[in-house]
């Protein structure tokens, strides 16, 4: 294949766009890569080495011959290597060596997603070696079955949930399958990250305990995609010290990489007025089309299911009307496709009878699907490690291929397509976990308690003084008891099925189709009333309900199959409390704060909107307040440097600006990385223009040197705007979702006594992304300034400051106001050594 293959599809999807419209912000050309093979370790069994040359695999490369290694000979290790970088093997080999040479010996897979775990056990089945008897064990195994796979298999396929409640709760009936546990592979596990990372690495803990009751002491694999620090993370979740293997032996093709930002649309305005960008999902159908016209093998990765269907109509319309013989080619995947669907898609696209799809991140794990020649990502996927997993699937094997990041019209895209070094030459991020978030401590010591009784010694594996601490609330709560020999479970019921490994804790809420009476999915209790009150549209498998009723006492929500062309955004209001300061930095007038928050927050209604954006209407509701402990990084400004003139102090401002936030349902953010993405202009008193041409704020009189210089009236609404593009830009540093935090702003905090932005956590007890805020705090405000000031709005728009799901409707917002802030807060801590 040509060498510019990818530049020559970049000239044609930007074919015909008029050079003012011109959307490419970036441009740059990855080199490719050949492999580094290695013989096959003398310990490797003739027949697995069989197997594997049967299936293509003439010798191993260089990474995985090491990782299985370490494996092999009891080390415990992590596989850190890109996308389809062949991780399955070093975990397979020595497994299969093992069991091949007929040892007495079992292996446990854990996978984040069943279907993962179903790939996995196919392609261990596939190799078909003798002495392995491979078998899955979830949600979905028949009952019939499971006494077979606890006697027989060794090796079993299962996953966190599993585990925890099918498999630790009772593990008296697995006591043979453990006591031969001589290896736990841990797959993608990159994606244990927040809340659920948490509960996954003291589930570990559980897995490891309970092992060693039984006399066993397996080794751990992990494979991850590409992160930092692999060995500490890994070595974090297991709770053992890690080997950590990175370097990636694998071939790779050429990459052509190309930053795209959507043009503003002349015939539509947002809320407030404000300019609006083409869509990138419209953008996206536009590039695939292209691509498929081109005959390339593509792939568009939406974020949610429903625009990844909406993706691939869109492309399907556009060749419709160029050659309708293409529509043919083009489709969409998604989880919730039946096994054999998806089967039949990757097998499509492998052999070129499909050559565009549009897919959610279901096609970014495990899935045996590499060396496209494009690839189209339509916004960023929240963390770099699933940026590179989704770029990884186009251009192997020394072709050259083409990568579109297609940016979204929010503040973290916007700001990603202009500063190409924060996505282009950042080392990924370590997923963020904190097990000692006692909201997650709490119910896993509880079940490892009733499992066995916990010892003194034992409590250093589960965090020491914070296990202790916890310990002594369970004992309070008579669910313990506390004996010189350690801590007993004092019921005969089991804690586990009350404990949601995903979430947070308490009863979910049920969505529940109305006709049907079918259970749709579940929504964590603290964001039903964000995400599930009357009138909201609820998405499932790419379906669209509208709720009818919530009902909180039951736990149940009621919905019915609808498909309207709007969508709604809760409108919340929200207050915050100090519940104690933990950390707390002075910075010459601007102090910086980390600590435990109460947030109460209440829908109060919401609006309907069009996917243009354009706001149809606003509904009250009447719903309870919720109230949300957990952790904040918050910083305060002192009024001198607000004000505009020696003397001239704003006033206190009576009504608080707050934004709404707080939403705790959906993915589970992970890690966060520091990073040196320091704005390259000078980031000092905020006197720089705009990127409009407009000077940031002279609102009359002198200033204090480093001020704002703001008058009082216009304070809530910067921090207002202040705060919406932190919140924006903090999964860049913390690698959450924006969705996992929240913030809230107000020119005057009973607690603090000062103008205060504050962003928190979703989750109870937090996840671990306020701390990599409070760490990041230079980094990330100047990222945040930087994101503004570059944004071509001339007022605030969604690119910038205003955020989807602001309680107040995005008013007041001062987008110069921010932009003078963020430049006297970190003008401030750069001057004070920050
Ligand atoms: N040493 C090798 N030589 C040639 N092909 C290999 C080798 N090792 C693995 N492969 C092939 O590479 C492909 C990717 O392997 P695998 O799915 O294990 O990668 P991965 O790193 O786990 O992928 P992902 O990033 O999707 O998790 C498979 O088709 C596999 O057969």
């Amino acid at each position: 294949m040509d060498e510019s293959r990818g530049r020559r599809l970049l000239g044609r999807v930007t074919a015909g766009i008029p050079a003012r419209e011109d959307p490419v912000t970036h441009v740059a050309d990855l080199p490719g890569r050949s492999a580094t093979c290695v013989p096959w370790p003398s310990w490797a069994d003739p027949a697995v080495v069989r197997a594997f040359g049967d299936c293509g695999v003439a010798l191993p490369w260089a990474h995985q011959a090491e990782a299985a290694s370490h494996a092999y000979e009891g080390r415990h290790v992590v596989v850190s290597t890109g996308t389809a970088s062949g991780k399955s093997l070093a975990y397979q080999l020595p497994v299969l060596s093992r069991l091949a040479a007929g040892e007495k010996t079992n292996a446990l897979y854990l996978s984040p997603t069943k279907a993962l775990g179903a790939d996995q056990l196919r392609s261990v089945s596939s190799l078909d070696v003798p002495g392995v008897r491979a078998a899955s064990f979830d949600g979905d195994t028949p009952m019939v079955e499971r006494d077979w796979v606890r006697a027989h298999a060794n090796w079993v396929f299962t996953n966190p949930d599993m585990l925890h409640r099918g498999i630790l709760s009772q593990h008296g009936r697995w006591a043979a399958f453990f006591r031969r546990l001589g290896c736990v592979v841990v797959d993608e596990c990159h994606s244990y990250r927040g809340v659920f990372g948490s509960h996954v690495a003291l589930l570990l803990r559980r897995l490891r305990r309970v092992a060693e009751h039984y006399g066993a002491s397996p080794v751990f694999v992990l494979a991850s995609a590409t992160t930092a620090s692999p060995a500490s993370f890994a070595s974090r979740l297991t709770g053992v010290p890690c080997e950590a293997v990175t370097e990636d032996a694998s071939p790779r093709g050429a990459r052509t990489v190309v930053l795209w930002e959507p043009p503003l649309l002349e015939e539509l305005t947002g809320e407030n007025g404000a300019p609006v960008r083409r869509s990138a999902g419209a953008e996206t159908s536009r590039i695939l089309a292209d691509l498929v016209v081109e005959g390339a093998r593509s792939l568009a990765f939406i974020r949610s299911r429903r625009g990844a269907e909406l993706a691939a109509l869109g492309t399907r319309r556009i060749l419709s009307e160029v050659d309708p013989a293409l529509t043919e080619t083009v489709a969409a995947y998604r989880s919730g496709y039946l096994p054999e669907e998806r089967r039949a898609l990757e097998a499509a696209l492998l052999s070129g009878r499909l050559l565009g799809v549009a897919t959610t991140n279901a096609l970014e794990l495990g899935v045996d699907i590499a060396g496209l020649d494009a690839v189209v990502l339509a916004g960023y996927p929240g963390t770099l490690a699933s940026f590179w997993q989704q770029a990884g699937r186009a251009g192997r094997s020394g072709d050259s291929a083409l990568v579109v990041f297609v940016a979204r019209d929010d503040p973290l895209d916007t700001y990603l397509v202009h500063h190409p070094a924060a996505l282009l030459s950042r080392p990924v991020e370590t997923a963020v976990l904190d097990p000692a978030n006692p909201y997650v401590l709490a119910p896993q010591l509880a079940c490892a308690v009733a499992e066995l009784p916990l010892t003194v010694p034992e409590l250093e594996m589960f965090g020491g003084a914070a296990a202790q601490e916890v310990l002594a609330e369970l004992t309070e709560q008579k669910l313990l008891r506390r004996r010189s020999s350690g801590w007993y479970w004092t019921s005969r019921d089991r804690p586990h099925a009350e404990v949601g490994i995903r979430g947070t804790g308490g009863e979910q809420i049920a969505v529940v189709e109305s006709d049907s009476g079918r259970m749709l999915g579940t929504v964590d209790p603290g964001s039903a009333c964000f995400a599930v009150h009357p009138g909201a549209v609820y998405l499932h498998q790419g379906s669209s309900y509208v709720v009818d009723e919530l009902d909180l006492d039951q736990g149940l929500a009621m919905v019915h199959a609808e498909n309207p062309d709007w969508t709604t955004t809760p409108r919340e209001i929200v207050d915050i409390a100090v519940l104690s300061t933990q950390e707390k930095q002075e910075f010459g007038g601007v102090s910086v704060c980390l600590g435990e928050v109460a947030v109460t927050s209440q829908v109060v209604g919401y609006l309907r909107r069009r996917p243009s954006g354009e706001v149809l209407d606003s509904t009250p509701l009447d719903l309870p307040e919720q109230s949300l402990h957990t952790r904040a990084v918050w910083y305060t400004i002192s009024s001198p440097l607000l004000g505009p003139a020696v003397g001239g102090r704003p006033r206190v401002s009576a009504s608080a600006s707050t934004s709404a936030s707080a939403s705790a349902d959906g993915e589970v953010g992970t890690g966060g990385h520091r990073v040196g993405t320091e704005s390259a202009g000078p980031v000092g008193t905020g006197e720089e223009p705009l990127a409009n041409g407009r000077g940031p704020v002279h609102e009359g009189g002198g200033r204090a040197p480093g001020s704002a210089g703001l008058i009082p009236a216009r304070v809530p609404g910067a921090l207002h705007a202040a705060e919406h593009a932190a919140i924006g830009l903090l999964p860049l540093f913390a690698t959450c979702d924006r969705w996992d935090i929240g913030g809230v702003s107000t020119a005057w905090h009973e607690d603090t006594g000062e103008a205060t932005v504050f962003v928190h956590d979703g989750h109870p007890g937090g996840a671990g992304f306020a701390e990599r805020g409070y760490a990041a705090i230079v980094p990330w405000l100047a990222a945040t300034r930087e994101a503004i000031v570059s944004c071509e709005c001339p007022t605030g728009c969604p690119s910038c400051v205003q955020s989807p799901k602001c309680g107040n409707g995005n008013d007041p917002l001062d987008k110069a106001g921010a932009v003078a802030v963020l430049g006297t807060v970190l003008g401030a801590l750069r001057q004070h050594g920050a």
